[in-house]
């Protein structure tokens, strides 16, 4: 049988929208195409506004909408013309026997649950705008694609008119449109059992609901994963995990230039996110491979960028820059001077754009608002792991709360060169290593499997000059006074490190005998 074959004209419409956008053109169309149009309430209210004939699903029903609306289609005049499979001779019978005359067309969308929970609203609010009428209708059209089309957003009314026009929607289309409709009413039922699960269900001690929601919708699909062999695609939520309002962020940044941006390069640019949006004066991060080359802070951002990427000149070749503040010409001018992967910031100064654009491929990122996912959920065979996003800590990242450990405590400017390293050390995959200099990193020792190592990278990184006189921050506690003692022997000024080892003692002593200060936050943080 064809895709002409299967063609179901549409005679009979039920109309019932909350969202009225492009209500009275659709109504238009479809009774300029004969098409008999039943409706609710104040959906009705428009379509006859308009001047156009509209049945009240009321009429239909003999029954009054009521109960503020909680009831208004949920009747048997309603749903068996909606569900009647009309290939079926007995239903065909029931319905004359019946008296209900079925529908060709269900065009329904739903109460805004997930703008009423972002608004704030109190939880009765919340809970009257759950839409049980329309998932209902949503849903039994759905089931019965094979005699009916549904259509659950505006975006789809264009279609409706010109498969009026043209003998109503093919089969494969209704198919189409019922797989549309389950996902609609599927992404709502999620978003309605998470906000449940997080206001009402007990939840004990652990913080964490019982139950964790979210939907997915495939924003593209990229050329690769992280490697050739590997296919993959970008989601975006529409359903958060946490609490923090849907959507945005690096999945939704808008892209102003360049290539398409691939899986790495959305991973890199995440991490450099991470890292530049941990500091209150202009920042820069340059990361590769998702670890740092480079993280300054500046007068201006222009200046925050030269100090970066005088950290590691050739890691940043290739690099991933993300910015806390718009991007100004300056800085952009320096940009381009240099082969950049992804550039990502809050905005563009007048004239930045232009200068970064010269190059063709590299690609331009403008992601308004700071990284602020509430948890971080990481896939592991089988499951998933669910943690509250490390972010910086009132307490064991302000240097008002550190303890000092061993020498003499620094001055409130040395103090603030030890924070900085402290805060850029927490973009460092562990064991993480930073010495930094001038609001810099000079020398970055990441992801290596002890801490030793990690430190004889920082200092062999950052140079004999460099290295003197540096501040160094090491994201856990030294194990061995063995870490501590690179640092030392390269001259370091100072140490900030969480603490807490049961080898501390000596740790401290070491840092003693080499005249070192050292702070312990409390506050540790892995990141890998
Ligand atoms: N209760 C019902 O029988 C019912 N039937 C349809 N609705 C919803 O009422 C809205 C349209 O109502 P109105 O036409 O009055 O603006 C739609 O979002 C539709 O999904 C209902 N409302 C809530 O459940």
């Amino acid at each position: 049988m064809t895709a002409e074959s299967n063609k179901r004209a549409i005679r009979r419409a039920l109309v019932s929208v909350y969202d009225k956008t492009g209500l009275e053109d659709l109504a238009r169309g479809l009774h300029e195409a004969g098409v008999e149009l039943v409706s609710t309430g104040s959906t009705a209210g428009r379509i006859s506004a308009a001047g156009l004939p509209v049945t009240k699903v009321e009429e239909l029903t003999g029954f009054p909408e009521c109960l503020d609306g909680r009831v208004k289609t949920l009747h048997p005049k309603v749903h068996a013309g909606i569900l009647a499979d009309l290939r079926l001779d007995s239903h065909r019978q029931q319905l004359g026997e019946l008296g209900v005359e079925p529908f060709d067309l269900v065009v329904v969308n739903l109460y805004p649950f997930r703008e009423t929970v972002a608004s704030g609203a109190t939880p009765d609010e919340c809970v009257e705008q759950i839409d049980i009428g329309g998932p209902s209708m949503v849903r039994a059209a759905a089931k019965n694609h094979p005699s009916v089309a549904v259509v659950t957003s505006p975006a789809r009314y264009a279609d409706v008119l010109s498969a009026v026009q043209d003998g109503g929607f093919d089969l494969t289309t209704r198919k189409r449109l019922a797989a549309e409709a389950f996902r609609h009413t599927a992404a709502y039922d999620v978003a309605v059992a998470s906000w449940f699960a997080s206001e009402y269900a007990p939840v004990d001690e652990s913080r964490f609901p019982d139950f964790l929601g979210a939907t997915w919708d495939r924003a593209r699909t990229l050329r690769y994963g992280e490697n050739p062999h590997q296919p993959a695609a970008l989601y975006t939520s529409t359903a958060s995990i946490g609490g923090s309002a849907a959507g945005g962020g690096l999945a939704e940044a808008e892209q102003l230039h360049g290539k398409e941006m691939s899986y790495n390069n959305y991973t890199d640019t995440d991490a450099a996110r991470r890292a530049a949006y941990d500091h209150s004066e202009p920042c820069v991060a340059i990361i590769k491979h998702a670890n740092p080359c480079g993280i300054a802070v500046g007068a201006d951002v222009a200046e925050a960028h030269r100090k970066a990427h005088a950290c590691d000149p050739l890691s940043a070749f290739g690099g991933v820059i993300a910015v806390n503040r718009p991007v100004s010409r300056e800085m952009a001018e320096q940009v381009a001077e240099i082969f950049t992967e992804v550039v990502v910031a809050p905005d563009y100064e007048e004239g930045a754009l232009e200068a970064l654009t010269k190059k063709k491929n590299i690609r331009v990122l403008r992601a308004p608002e700071a990284p602020a996912a509430p948890v971080e959920v990481k896939p592991i065979d089988g499951g998933a792991l669910l943690q509250v996003a490390d972010r910086l800590q009132a307490e064991g990242d302000d240097p008002a709360n550190w303890t000092l450990a061993s020498g003499e405590a620094l001055s409130e400017a040395e103090l603030a060169q030890l924070a900085f390293a402290w805060k850029a050390c927490r973009a460092v995959k562990s064991n993480a290593i930073l010495l930094a200099k001038d609001g810099a990193s000079v020398g970055v020792g990441m992801g290596q499997v002890n801490r030793v190592d990690s430190a004889k990278l920082a200092v062999e990184r950052a140079g004999v000059e460099r290295a003197a006189g540096s501040f160094a921050a090491s994201d856990a506690f030294f194990p061995f006074p063995d870490g501590l003692e690179i640092l030392t022997g390269a001259g370091v000024r100072a140490v900030v490190q969480p603490g807490g080892s049961v080898r501390d003692e000596q740790v401290v002593e070491a840092a003693n005998k080499a005249g070192v200060t050292m702070y312990f936050t409390g506050t540790r943080h892995f990141f890998h």
